[in-house]
């Protein structure tokens, strides 16, 4: 008795991230049936109250109804009695209203939904064959800043194929019955109780075509869609995708929203087939296109790692365990390495010709994978880009490290198991036109990555070299420090 007013008590404020809960454990019809008797005591009591009450009101009025040969008679309790039906008949409309698929309270609306879904998917007797039925379950929502979470406590009944299917199943009844869009923010499943965050505004592409409209940020902090940021949680990113997919155009997204976040930020870049970004990536930091200068670069950025990790660890009994931005707050680096299958290639030719000591690939290869394993304590960031990454090249356990991956364009089967080590069937329906692909962000609990619009640079407003000129004025460029 106690549970159920709470549970009531618990879904009557219309608005705020309080948790409303229902408990289940009959069906629509069972309910209708319940609240039918429910009506018909509620008018047979009113009927028996409003009779008595005129008629002990009206007593003192029979005999001079008698005497007068005419019916006098006090209407004033029956006109109330009316005015209480009518009242009583207009909240319970409002209240139905309310609480129906039509209702412009969302809270409210859910104790429909989420009672119908469990009748609909027949949740009261889907079991695991050991058991015989499900006696009840039990929802807890609430809605903060445009999310809705929704938890189902399934007792331990559901079988497993059926607790895995009803986050689809859940978000299928909610957009069959609202028409609205519910979106899948996240999911997981835990011992008898599956969570569903659900939002009703699709994720949409950024633009950036402004300087001031950019972040500013001690670590990375670089919105990549109006919902997903790119952060130091992920610190080593890939871009990969065929010729015209927009893999620069993204580069250089993510490029001067990096110089925006902190004016100490500093970016080193290789470039595979010195092309357009070598040449203007010169304005704030040092490129290396060929096998030498790209040993030397990583060299370097090695050496800044270990004078980096050196500091960190300096004071011996220090329990934090802080990135070196958040300590010394000296900025990140971002070492940009693009079209490595180009450079890679030149280099394993030209080793051919050299002593296996003097090759320049292993070496170039360690320092890479040292960066990218151990760079982010000591905030150095690396983004690797390329129309292909064979293992090769970026071996799977260095991708295992890597917390950004985008795919732009179509995938080929290869492709998809290389980057995101998935088949293609598995992976979701990504929407390819117009610059998009598949993102996954590491340490948000995706199961599978995202359909992702990439960030639209607007290279007329925001001239990519000249922009580039304008943070080397203000930063200086020059070598990193530890
Ligand atoms: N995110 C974007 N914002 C604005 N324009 C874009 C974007 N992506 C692609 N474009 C447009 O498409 C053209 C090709 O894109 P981009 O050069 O970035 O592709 P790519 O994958 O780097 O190709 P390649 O491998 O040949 O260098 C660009 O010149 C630009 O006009």
């Amino acid at each position: 008795m106690i549970d159920r007013l709470t549970t009531f008590l618990s879904r009557l404020p219309p608005f705020g991230g309080s948790v409303s809960r229902i408990i289940v454990e009959e069906n629509q019809t069972q309910m209708f049936y319940r609240k039918k008797r429910r009506y018909f005591w509620l008018i047979k009591i009113w009927i028996i109250g409003i009779s008595v009450s005129v008629v002990t009101s009206n007593f003192k009025n029979i005999l001079p109804s008698l005497s007068q040969r005419k019916i006098i008679w006090d209407s004033q309790i029956f006109k109330m009695a009316m005015l209480i039906l009518f009242l009583h008949f207009l909240l319970t409309i409002l209240w139905e209203f309310f609480h129906s698929h039509y209702s412009p309270i969302e809270k409210w609306k859910l104790e429909k939904l989420l009672r119908g879904f469990t009748e609909e998917s027949d949740l009261l007797r889907q079991h695991d064959s050991t058991f015989h039925q499900t006696k009840s379950v039990k929802w807890f929502y609430f809605k903060v800043k445009g999310q809705i979470k929704i938890t189902l406590k399934t007792g331990g009944h559901l079988s497993y194929n059926m607790e895995n299917d009803i986050p689809r199943r859940l978000q299928g009844y909610l957009i069959k019955e609202t028409e609205n869009d519910w979106i899948i923010e996240d999911k997981y499943i835990d011992s008898g109780e599956i969570v569903v965050i659900f939002s009703h505004e699709p994720d949409e592409r950024i633009f950036i075509d402004d300087l001031s409209q950019l972040k500013q940020s001690n670590e990375i902090n670089i919105p990549l869609t109006k919902k997903l940021t790119w952060t130091t949680r992920q610190p080593m990113g890939l871009v990969v995708g065929p010729t015209g997919s927009g893999k620069t155009s993204l580069l250089k997204a993510l490029i001067v929203s990096f110089l925006a976040n902190n004016p100490k930020n500093k970016i080193f870049t290789i470039d595979g087939k010195a092309s357009f970004l070598s040449i203007a990536m010169k304005r704030v930091g040092k490129v290396a296109t060929d096998g030498q200068s790209a040993l030397e670069l990583t060299a370097e950025l090695c050496q800044v790692m270990k004078e980096r990790y050196a500091q960190i660890n300096a004071d011996i009994d220090s329990e934090k365990d802080c990135t070196h931005a958040e300590l010394f707050k000296q900025g990140t680096i971002l070492l940009v390495a693009d079209e490595l299958l180009a450079l890679v290639g030149e280099m394993q030719a030209s080793d051919k010709l050299l002593k296996p000591a003097e090759r320049l690939y292993p070496q170039f290869y360690a320092n890479l994978m040292n960066l990218i394993v151990k760079g982010r304590q000591s905030s150095i960031s690396v983004i690797v880009s390329g129309q292909m990454l064979p293992a090769s090249i970026l071996p799977t356990e260095s991708r295992d490290s890597i917390g950004l991956r985008i795919a732009l364009g179509r995938l080929s089967q290869q492709q998809a198991q290389e980057i995101f080590g998935l088949g293609l069937k598995d992976l979701p329906r990504g929407d390819y036109s117009d610059y998009g692909g598949l993102i996954w962000l590491d340490g948000l609990n995706w199961e599978l990555p995202r359909a992702f619009k990439s960030i639209y640079y607007d290279d007329e407003k925001l001239p990519f070299k000249k922009t580039l000129s304008k943070f080397s004025g203000s930063q200086g460029g020059g070598s990193p420090q530890a």
